[in-house]
């Protein structure tokens, strides 16, 4: 699996957030963007997932056909909401229904993954940012599309918290990784690191 961005740039009104950007991201790597608030990190890793288009330049999953290129990404992030009124257990079957999932993850699996265990039937308003976000991610991290796109992935987390998340990660090494990120321990555990100050 493969990403390509070629030359590509965005910008909002009159003012470019990324300026000519071209890179190749391989399966079996990690990568991390990095950059200050405000750089265009979110936008370029969305440019990458296809959500938005790009000024001008491409982005290719060379081996895959247009239009199964959203079945091979998933995408957690501080602003890809859950669904508020569902409980845990609604989201996993919205989430098999839709292929995110393998049929074979149950609340028990899911539960476990986590290493929590909220009320399986309260709404998801009511849990913690902290849960939401754990939720989130293992969503991400029990799918087997093999593009992982993650986006501040360890915001709100304690350290315990961290310490599931990164071995987890650690599990997933063969996928593609993109962690759009200024935390030093996301930044380090990537294999590869943008800075997207160098495409202004
Ligand atoms: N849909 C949009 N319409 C207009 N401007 C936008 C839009 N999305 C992002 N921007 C602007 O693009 C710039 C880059 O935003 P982006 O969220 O990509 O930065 P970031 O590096 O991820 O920031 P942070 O570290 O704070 O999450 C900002 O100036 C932002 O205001």
């Amino acid at each position: 699996m493969e990403i390509l961005a070629q030359n590509i740039s965005k910008k909002f009104r009159q003012e470019y957030v990324i300026k000519q950007f071209s890179y190749q991201f391989k399966a079996g790597n990690s990568y991390a963007i990095t950059g200050p608030n405000g750089s265009g990190k979110s936008t370029l890793l969305q440019l990458l997932a296809q959500y938005t288009l790009p000024n001008s330049g491409k982005v290719e999953m060379p081996q895959v056909d247009a239009e199964n290129v959203y079945s091979q990404i998933t995408y957690a992030a501080p602003y890809v909401e859950l669904i508020e009124e569902y409980t845990l257990v609604e989201h996993l079957e919205l989430l098999k229904k839709n292929q995110y999932l393998p049929f074979s993850i149950n609340i028990d699996i899911f539960e476990k993954f986590i290493e929590l265990s909220p009320d399986r039937h309260k709404p998801i308003k009511n849990y913690s940012s902290g849960m939401r976000q754990k939720i989130k991610l293992g969503f991400a991290l029990l799918s087997d599309r093999p593009v992982l796109l993650l986006d501040e992935p360890t915001t709100n987390f304690d350290e315990s918290a961290k310490n599931w998340f990164f071995d987890r990660l650690n599990e997933q090494k063969e996928k593609l990784i993109i962690i759009a990120s200024n935390e030093a321990r996301e930044i380090e555990f990537c294999s590869h690191r943008i800075s997207i100050q160098d495409f202004k």
